[in-house]
């Protein structure tokens, strides 16, 4: 097979003989190849094309050799183009100009006369410096736009159903004070999102968002996460450790799940809150700690305080603001929104053509409940995307899991068929869909054991 050509080269010098032969030779090797004996349209060829080598004259005036004309253009092109590479022609016993050209930022020369294969190399050199300059160029305006993206408002963060207009208002209001904030909300539903977001509006942004589980932190480990530890406080404390707290100092803290925190390490998490300092485990000097506090739980806090499972103390600490997201199934216009901004992510990672989702499975979506919320939907759109052949999602692209059937009517008990164990069953049923299937939790609310939800689910076949 023949080769692509690659590169465009514009060679300017006063000699036609010289531009012509060049020419037939170097249209052979690249793809374009411009001549032009006056300098003076240089600015207007490189505004019409975009060149990957430019080579230079040094003289153009008939009988002056000092050069002085090479490097007045070779400035004027690095001014149109910092990344132009310029491949100056210079005569014999003048290499000393040369040398001083390429000080001046050119990034060859070639003498004259030339032999055509010396001067195939050093262009094809000189090309590879281009792309090579590109593509940091390219890396460069990608990292800006990055930046860019970071910086702006509510990145990433969909919606404009009524709902989640309220809950950028509410950012926009409270982001730039340092109030706590608490976010409350199902699994799924952005919270730690949100989150970020307000640190990103905050005049904390640029300092550090750090983020705690508190769900999944063992009681043991907690206050080493928290607070830190000096060397040799415990087995496995081989050095000094800055805490959560400390390694959040001047920026944002983000403690997740705070809802699971058990009332015994509420307090120390009160305390450290109260008195804006922590001490080191094993350690006896107390250190200061600059944070702004958002916290989040998707459990209900107010009923916990009511069945005193939460210290009320440290709720009133925490929620100076309460912000609740709505849940997907009471925002489904926001559904063909976000299914669109993730197809077009994911169709990018998995370099697949897909232009939307398809009527049909927005109407589908719609009838779904989501539990998972925008986790969930997030997620099978990834598989969808992988799995599909379609360039238009359909519901067959999504609902492939059995579990996804749109909700089903609410289950009503009958007044002429008074059975206990039909409505245990369909309590339970209630249960276990409102806490996502989470045993412990659908237990609690049902005032059981786990051991015994698990009997019944296994009597009743659930
Ligand atoms: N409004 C939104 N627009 C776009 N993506 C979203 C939106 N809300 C959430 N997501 C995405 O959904 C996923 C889950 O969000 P996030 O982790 O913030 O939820 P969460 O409420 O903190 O979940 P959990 O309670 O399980 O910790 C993330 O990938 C997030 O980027």
């Amino acid at each position: 097979m023949k080769e692509q050509k690659t590169g465009k080269i514009l060679i300017v010098d006063d000699n036609e003989d010289l531009l012509k032969a060049a020419k037939i030779f170097l249209k052979r090797h690249f793809a374009q190849v411009d001549t032009e004996t006056n300098p003076g349209l240089l600015p207007i060829l490189m505004v019409n094309e975009q060149y990957d080598v430019i080579m230079l004259d040094m003289n153009f005036t008939k009988d002056v050799s000092s050069g002085q004309e090479g490097f007045y253009w070779l400035d004027r092109i690095l001014e149109i183009d910092s990344s132009a590479v310029v491949v100056l022609i210079t005569a014999y016993g003048d290499v000393n100009t040369a040398v001083k050209a390429i000080k001046e930022g050119a990034t060859d020369f070639v003498l004259k006369p030339w032999e055509n294969e010396k001067l195939l190399a050093t262009l094809n050199a000189a090309l590879q410096l281009r792309q090579s300059k590109m593509e940091v160029n390219q890396l460069k305006n990608q990292q800006q736009q990055f930046f860019e993206d970071m910086d702006s408002k509510f990145k990433d963060i969909i919606g404009q159903s009524p709902s989640m207009i309220k809950v950028f208002e509410t950012i926009e209001r409270v982001a730039a004070t340092d109030a706590n904030v608490l976010i409350l909300g199902e699994n799924g539903t952005g919270k730690e999102l949100i989150a970020r977001a307000i640190h990103r509006n905050s005049k904390r942004h640029r300092e550090a968002f750090v983020g705690v589980d508190l769900g999944s932190i063992t009681s043991t480990l907690f206050e080493s996460e928290l607070f830190g530890h000096k060397k040799g406080a415990f087995t496995d404390a081989k050095e000094d450790r800055a805490g959560r707290f400390e390694q959040a100092h001047k920026g944002s803290l983000f403690l997740d799940e705070i809802g699971n925190l058990p009332l015994a390490l509420q307090s120390k998490l009160l305390a450290a809150l109260q008195n804006r300092e922590v001490t080191r485990v094993g350690g006896n000097k107390p250190i200061p700690v600059n944070i702004r506090l958002i916290s989040a739980t998707n459990m209900p806090i107010h009923n916990m305080v009511f069945e005193n499972k939460f210290r009320q103390d440290l709720l009133y600490r925490i929620n100076t603001i309460e912000l609740t997201l709505p849940a997907l199934r009471d925002r489904l216009e926001d559904i063909p929104l976000l299914a669109n901004h993730f197809i077009e992510i994911y169709s990018k990672k998995y370099n697949k053509d897909i232009r939307k989702a398809g009527e049909a499975l927005i109407k589908r979506m719609q009838k779904y409940h989501w539990p998972g919320n925008i986790r969930e939907l997030q997620h099978s759109i990834e598989r969808a995307v992988i799995m599909t052949t379609h360039g238009v999602l359909q519901p067959e692209d999504l609902f492939t899991q059995k579990h996804m059937t749109p909700e089903k009517q609410e289950e009503t008990v009958s007044l002429d068929h008074l059975n206990i164990e039909d409505v245990e069953k369909i309590l339970i049923r209630k249960a276990l869909h409102k806490h996502n299937g989470h045993i412990t939790r659908a237990a609690e609310e049902l005032g059981l054991t786990r051991s015994s939800l698990y009997r019944r689910l296994e009597r009743y076949g659930l």
